[in-house]
């Protein structure tokens, strides 16, 4: 049946689209954007206040499947995903078994698609169990419908396999994402290396440790010309070599969480909140100061949330037998509405450009635009919703989240995947 979305402001900087208007939903697709539709037996659904945009992408999430479901599962990570607002993510290969045939990335496609909640992307990994020895089976993994290449959880240690990988990622043009850790300098970090690690009495995490394979696979794209994405950026340095690199007409992207850019090292002095405990690390204030000029001159591509679910016991260890992580899909949305967007720093199209249209256009799918013609993927939001993170709000299986009490202003409240809905009012259908 038709559908008619009236009465949003649709910011859509693809569509150069600013403004309130009516969108109609056929078949799936959007066959009309205007103001006053009116369509003959069309369901109307007036989204007076709201704001709708191109559906949201997290490229960078775990969801634990196959393997470690007792941490979540496809059909809850999905379920949090459209909790968050988001159509489509990039799942993570640190599954067990690890993500490095084709079998396994179609079983997770196959999955995604059951859930029904969001598009599954499986990013493959790199190495054979991540272990860096042996090249995966990447032919066989774009066959099965692997759009991008990652040991995230691991840097890929030797520099002869990660040319090897960026070779044969530049002959399938697909992107050869980083997890940036020399384990030689990064040892049994905890947390970041500087003055809270060494008041806390925690094995240091250096700065240096990230910047070293940022450094080497940059050099590694200009080699092979294969496209490279940092993901989860941390450091200024780190960050100055993006920008070289882009200056230079280097295919390099990358990517910062909500957590890198909202929280520092010094919220873990003295809490020791494993939930804070992440990797790469909480960094300096003047990192995340970085990060943020970072977004605002274009260095950074887009923001993804890492969602690492862990189970409430894992957590509750020792710092350093706690894993590392925090859940992110749904806070993320409400995190940049809240800290950039309700205070100014950015505006709502610099955001869908940052959680929309960039992460689509680095993993190679199909660009989504409020205009006829385009699959139905939307997000909804109202601006002004307030609400306090708590630990019973998730669809995740975890509650592993570093924003815990956290009051946030703005969350998605409808989500239409192909026009099917995935959640209305705030509420994930069943
Ligand atoms: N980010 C994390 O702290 N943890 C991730 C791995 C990763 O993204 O490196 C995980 O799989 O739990
Ligand atoms: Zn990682
Ligand atoms: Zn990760």
């Amino acid at each position: 049946m038709a559908l008619i979305l009236k009465n949003a402001h649709i910011v859509d900087p693809a569509a150069q689209l600013d403004g309130v208007a009516d969108v109609l939903i056929e078949g799936g697709m959007i066959a009309k954007v205007a103001e006053n539709i009116e369509a003959e037996g069309a369901e109307v659904r007036d989204l007076t206040g709201k704001y709708l945009i191109p559906g949201l992408v997290d490229l960078h999430v775990h969801f634990r499947d196959p393997g470690l479901e007792y941490k979540e599962t496809i059909e809850t990570g999905s379920r949090a995903a459209a909790h968050g607002g988001f159509t489509d993510v990039c799942t993570m290969a640190n599954t067990d078994p690890i993500c490095d045939t084709g079998a396994t990335v179609a079983y997770q496609i196959a999955r995604g698609e059951e859930a029904g909640k969001c598009r599954i992307h499986p990013a493959g990994s790199c190495t054979k169990g991540l272990k860096g020895e042996i090249i995966s089976e990447m032919g066989d993994m774009v066959a099965n419908g692997a759009v991008a290449f990652t040991d995230d959880g691991r840097g890929v240690q030797d520099a002869g396999m990660m040319r090897r990988v960026m070779d044969y990622g530049k002959m399938f043009d697909k992107v050869v994402m980083s997890h940036c850790q020399d384990e030689g300098l990064v040892g049994d970090g905890q947390i970041n290396e500087g003055a809270v690690s060494t008041r806390l009495g925690l094995l240091g995490w250096p700065a240096a440790g990230e910047e070293i394979q940022i450094g080497r696979d940059i050099a590694i794209a200009e080699l092979t010309g294969c496209p490279l994405h940092i993901q989860h950026i941390t450091t200024a340095a780190g960050l100055d070599m993006v920008r070289r690199a882009k200056a230079k007409g280097l295919e390099v992207t990358c990517e910062v969480t909500p957590h890198h850019l909202f929280l520092s090292e010094e919220d873990l002095d003295v809490t020791y909140d494993t939930n804070l405990k992440v990797n790469p690390p909480l960094r300096t204030k003047e990192d995340s100061a970085a990060l943020l000029e970072g977004i605002l001159d274009g260095t950074v591509d887009c923001i993804v949330t890492d969602h690492a679910p862990h189970a409430a016991w894992e957590k509750a260890r020792e710092f350093e037998l706690a894993p590392f992580g925090m859940t992110g899909l749904e806070t993320s949305l409400a995190l940049i509405l809240t800290n950039l967007v309700d205070k100014g720093v950015i505006d709502y199209a610099k955001m869908v450009e940052l959680m929309s249209i960039r992460p689509r256009e680095i993993l190679r799918i199909a660009p989504v635009s409020i205009a006829e013609g385009n699959v139905a993927d939307i997000t909804v939001f109202d601006p002004n919703a307030e609400w306090t993170v708590t630990e019973d709000i998730f669809e995740s299986k975890a509650a592993n989240s570093g924003f815990l009490g956290a009051q946030l202003k703005g969350r998605a409240t409808d989500v239409y995947l192909a026009g099917v809905p995935t959640m209305v009012d705030g509420v994930v259908t069943d």
